[in-house]
């Protein structure tokens, strides 16, 4: 994801100073990247007992062992309302998900518990990327402002 944007260029060796478009890395593209992601989980069946907080009637005992809830809808929301301001923060509450999972199950052999290690190791493959393009981009347009700035 990659946005051409305006920069004042002088081509080397041409005399008219074209205005060469040059490609930066899209620092915003880390948000659609995360809600497609997202979407997927939401279409694995493993992510069935996380789309919402679990329900305390159901687990009497859970918010007793768990201090902070976190679900893929909450994840959800708050992406949608702008709410993170980059996917390192976002991927932070899913990995809350998960833990809280593993701290809740009462063995790691529990089927929820397994969906929840499944869920967790495509997460990662993926995050991995977003959160790499989105730190590339984010030096490339901080050393374009640097640029910027001396050229005043
Ligand atoms: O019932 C279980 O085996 C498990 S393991 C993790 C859980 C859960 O139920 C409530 C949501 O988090």
């Amino acid at each position: 994801d990659f946005c051409l944007q305006e920069e004042d260029t002088e081509a080397p060796g041409t005399s008219s100073g074209h205005r060469l478009r040059q490609v930066v890395p899209d620092r915003d593209a880390w948000k659609e990247q995360c809600k497609n992601l997202l979407n997927y989980i939401f279409e694995c069946e493993d992510s069935e007992p996380f789309r919402q907080p679990v329900d305390p009637q159901n687990y009497p005992d859970y918010h007793g062992i768990i201090d902070t809830p976190m679900d893929f809808g909450s994840v959800k929301k708050t992406l949608g309302e702008d709410r993170y301001e980059n996917p390192i923060e976002l991927c932070k509450d899913t990995r809350l998900i998960f833990a809280n999972a593993k701290a809740y199950t009462p063995n790691k052999r529990s089927k929820i518990y397994s969906m929840t290690l499944r869920l967790s190791a495509f997460f990662e493959e993926q995050i991995r990327t977003i959160i790499s393009e989105y730190k590339t981009a984010v030096k490339s347009s901080d050393s374009h402002k640097r640029a910027a700035v001396k050229t005043q």
